[in-house]
């Protein structure tokens, strides 16, 4: 039967075969199989016993696969943002998307808070970019039918800065959920760099999100290796230009003849977006070649 594994605990992997019923397997063999440990997340061939447990035979080639917290095959990563207090920082935005995009993953623009503001600029940005960006108001229920469409059938991680109200959407979609719902103070003792264990919850709609018990938010905080010259790929507006700059191995920075700068000038192109490139492009270089994968 194939399935995808919902949660992992001490060794027991719990697979969803599709009928709501999770199954206790155990890996055949030792619990590495193909060479790399289960995740949770994985799409897996296994056998149900009659005992109501099962064995993991296969685990499916993974879509992508994070390592904080260790989940596979997220398909889209849901960037929760707010023109309201607090405002979020584009940059932020624009480095989760270029992880996102590097991974095969979608992401979707949400920004929050649209009672209080209706952050214009963030959305024209980001809808302008190309990406799925929706508004929405936890308090209000504004937008949020829509943000269950746009979950609907996937799997899908959420993640923004902290207050954005992160928490206050999952627990309107699924009251369920019941995250701690607080000003940004009352939660400062969580102590943000301990392991994230990390569940994939199935919503009455249907769809799946990835759950990070006790935190409201996907990190995505990983050491990004990338390589400077591959970081123009994951801003996707930038694609029409790329073949077009005058240099070839043109970095889009500041080069004379660079199409993408010519775009930003011509309003083609965000200047926020671009300037998070530079600020991206210029971490990556600093990165030495050894430290590299
Ligand atoms: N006006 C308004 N306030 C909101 C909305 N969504 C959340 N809030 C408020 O914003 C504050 C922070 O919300 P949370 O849901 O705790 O934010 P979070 O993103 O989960 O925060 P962290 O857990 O710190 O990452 C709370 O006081 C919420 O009541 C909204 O749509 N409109
Ligand atoms: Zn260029």
């Amino acid at each position: 039967m194939e399935g995808i594994i919902l949660k992992a605990i001490s060794g027991f992997y719990y697979v969803d075969g599709g009928d709501g019923v999770l199954v206790a397997c155990r890996g055949r063999g030792s619990s590495a199989i193909r060479g790399s440990p289960p995740l949770v997340g994985d799409k897996v061939i296994f056998t149900p016993l009659d005992n109501g447990a099962g064995i993991l035979d296969e685990i499916l080639p993974r879509r992508n696969e994070f390592q904080r917290p260790a989940v596979a095959n997220i398909d889209q990563l849901v960037v929760i943002a707010s023109g309201a207090i607090p405002v979020t920082d584009p940059f932020l935005i624009d480095r989760v998307v270029s992880i996102a995009e590097g991974r095969n993953c979608q992401p979707v623009i949400c920004i929050n808070k649209c009672d209080l503001d209706a952050a214009e600029e963030l959305y024209q940005t980001y809808r302008a970019a190309g990406f799925p960006t929706l508004r929405v108001s936890a308090e209000t229920g504004e937008g949020l039918e829509e943000l269950s469409g746009a979950i609907a059938g996937k799997v899908s991680a959420f993640t923004g800065n902290s207050g954005v109200g992160k928490s206050s959407i999952l627990n309107a979609l699924e009251p369920s959920f019941r995250l701690q719902v607080g000003e940004v103070s009352d939660k400062l003792g969580r102590g943000r760099h301990t392991t994230r264990h990390v569940e994939l919850f199935r919503l009455r709609s249907g769809a799946i999100v990835a759950d990070t018990p006790g935190f409201s938010s996907f990190d995505t905080e990983e050491i990004e290796l990338r390589r400077p010259e591959e970081l123009q790929y994951t801003f996707r507006e930038f694609a029409p230009y790329l073949e077009q700059c005058r240099f070839t191995g043109c970095s889009h920075v500041k080069e004379k003849g660079c199409a993408v700068l010519a775009a930003v000038k011509a309003g083609e192109i965000a200047p926020s977006r671009h300037a998070s490139y530079v600020r991206l492009y210029q971490q990556a270089k600093e990165v030495p070649e050894w430290e590299r994968k």
